[in-house]
C-alpha cells in the first residue's frame, strides 16, 4: 500500500476528555499511531499550547474550541466531537480556517432517552427523597405523592433524535406524549404536536428538554416558563445547561411548586472529576443531579469512538467531508493510481476558473473534479496524474483566496 502524502506517523492526534479506547483502536488500525491521549479537558492556555502541533483534535462537551484557540491551531486539519453537541466549538472560526468539524449525531441518543425514562419513574415515585432519607436512617414507607407513569402526560421540548425516541419508549409504558418543536414534526405513535411552549408546559405532568444549545434556547426555561408548569409537575433537562435558568428552578423547588427535577447539564460544569460541583440545586433531595452522563454508557461511548475516528480517518485519507457539521459536504470515491488535490478557498467569484486556467496553462489534466461551496468557503477536490502533482500543488497555493491545500496519494 502506498503511503498518503503526509507520513502517517507524523500526523498528530490530540484526544481529550477520555474518549473511548475504540477511537484509538480505530485510528491505529488505519495506521495513525501518533496520538496524545488525555483523560481531562484543558484550560484555554493549555489548549492553545497543545493544539499548535496537532493535525486532528478530538474532544467531548467540555473542551472549548474558540476563535483564540483556532488562531494558534496552525496545523489543524479537522476536529472530531465525540458527542452530539457542537456548541463548544466556534464552528465559524473553524470553517474560515478550513477546518471541518465532525460529530456523532446518533450513537448516544438511546442512552439519553433511557436515562430520562428512569428519571421519570424515580421522580413520579418520590424515590430521590426517600433514598436520601433512607441514607440518613429514616424510613418513609407511604404512598403519598407516588404515582405510576401510566396515563401521565409527557411534554417533550425538541422532537429530534432523542426526543422522538423518548416519545416511543414513554408511549410503550402508557404515557400520553405531547411535543413542542420549532419545526413541524411527524409525531411517532400517538404523540401530539402542540402550537406553543406555554400550551405544552400548562398541559403536561412531566416536561423533558431535548433542544440544542442555540441563541434561541438560551434561558428558554426561566421563571415565567416554570410558572406555567402545573403544581406538582416534573422538569427534566438532559440537553444543555444554558437552556434552564437554574435560579428560577431552585426557586420553584424551594416553593414546592414542582414536585421534582432531574438535571444532567449545567451552565458551568466542573472541568474534571477532581473539581467540585457547585450548584444551588445541591440542597434539594427531590432534584436528581447527574454529572452530564446522559450519553455516557459503554455502548454509546464505544460506538461514538468508532464513528468519529472513522470520519476523521476518511477525511485524512480520502478528503471526504460527508456529515461534517460546518463544511461543504463532498462524498468522494477512492482514487487509485492518482494524486488527489484538496483545495479549500474563500468563496469569492472566479476561484474555480483561476484553478482551471492555471492547470490548463501548465498542461495538468484534471481526471475528476468535485466542488461544493457554502456562503463562506469553497472546497474543490481534483484527481490528477502523479507526474503533475508537485507543480499542481504549487499552482494551487498561488490561487487568490486559498485557505488550505494538500495532496493525497
Ligand atoms: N446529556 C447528554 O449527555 C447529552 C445531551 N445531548 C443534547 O441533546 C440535544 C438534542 O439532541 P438530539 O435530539 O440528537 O438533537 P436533534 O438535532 O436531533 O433534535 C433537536 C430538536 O430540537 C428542535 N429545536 C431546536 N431549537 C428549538 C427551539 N428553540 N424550540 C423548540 N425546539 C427546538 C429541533 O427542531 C430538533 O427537532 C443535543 O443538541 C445535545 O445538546 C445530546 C446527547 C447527550
Ligand atoms: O459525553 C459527553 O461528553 C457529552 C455528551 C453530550 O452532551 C452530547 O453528545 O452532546
Amino acid at each position: 500500500m502506498k503511503p498518503t502524502s503526509l507520513d502517517k506517523s507524523k500526523i498528530r492526534f490530540l484526544l481529550l476528555e477520555g474518549v473511548h479506547q475504540s477511537a484509538i483502536d480505530s485510528l491505529n488500525a488505519a495506521g495513525y499511531t501518533n496520538i496524545e491521549y488525555l483523560k481531562t479537558s484543558l484550560s484555554e492556555d493549555e489548549l492553545i499550547e497543545k493544539i499548535k502541533d496537532a493535525h486532528f483534535v478530538g474532544i467531548r462537551s467540555r473542551t472549548q474550541l474558540n476563535e483564540k484557540v483556532f488562531a494558534s491551531a496552525r496545523k489543524l486539519l479537522a476536529v472530531g466531537c465525540f458527542c452530539i453537541g457542537t456548541n463548544q466549538v466556534d464552528l465559524n472560526a473553524a470553517l474560515v480556517k478550513g477546518v471541518p468539524v465532525f460529530n456523532a449525531p446518533y450513537s448516544n441518543t438511546r442512552s439519553v432517552a433511557e436515562l430520562v425514562i428512569g428519571q421519570i419513574i424515580l421522580l413520579l415515585r418520590g424515590i430521590p427523597q426517600k433514598n436520601a432519607a433512607a441514607h440518613r436512617g429514616e424510613w418513609q414507607k407511604h404512598a403519598k405523592g407516588s404515582f405510576e407513569t401510566r396515563g401521565k402526560k409527557l411534554g417533550i421540548v425538541g422532537y429530534g433524535n432523542i426526543g422522538s425516541q423518548l416519545s416511543v419508549l414513554a408511549e410503550s409504558m402508557g404515557m400520553k406524549v405531547y411535543l413542542y418543536d420549532i419545526i413541524t414534526k411527524l409525531p411517532l405513535g400517538n404523540a401530539i404536536q402542540v402550537g406553543s411552549l406555554k400550551e405544552l408546559m400548562e398541559t403536561c405532568d412531566i416536561i423533558s428538554l431535548h433542544v440544542p444549545e442555540t441563541a434561541q434556547t438560551a434561558n428558554m426555561i426561566g421563571a415565567t416558563e416554570i410558572s406555567w408548569m402545573k403544581q406538582g409537575s416534573i422538569l427534566i433537562n438532559a440537553s444543555r445547561g444554558t437552556v434552564v435558568d437554574i435560579d428560577a428552578l431552585a426557586d420553584s423547588l424551594e416553593r414546592n411548586q414542582i414536585a421534582g427535577a432531574a438535571i444532567d447539564v449545567f451552565p458551568v460544569e466542573p472541568r474534571s472529576n477532581d473539581d467540585e460541583f457547585i450548584s444551588p440545586l445541591r440542597k434539594y433531595d427531590n432534584c436528581i443531579l447527574t454529572p452530564h452522563i446522559g450519553g455516557s454508557t459503554m455502548e454509546a461511548q464505544e460506538n461514538i469512538g468508532l464513528e468519529v475516528a472513522e470520519k476523521l480517518t476518511r477525511y485524512c485519507d480520502n478528503g471526504s467531508t460527508q456529515a461534517s457539521v460546518n463544511f461543504p459536504e463532498v462524498a468522494l470515491p477512492s482514487h487509485p493510481n492518482m494524486h488527489r488535490l484538496l483545495h479549500i478557498h474563500e468563496n469569492v467569484p472566479g476561484v474555480l476558473s483561476q484553478i482551471n486556467s492555471l492547470f490548463s496553462d501548465n498542461g495538468i489534466n484534471i481526471r475528476s473534479q468535485y466542488l461544493q461551496t457554502n456562503d463562506k468557503i469553497g472546497y474543490v477536490v481534483m484527481d490528477i496524474d502523479e507526474e503533475h502533482s508537485d507543480i499542481a500543488l504549487d499552482k494551487l497555493n498561488s490561487v487568490d483566496g486559498t485557505i488550505k491545500c494538500r495532496v493525497l496519494w
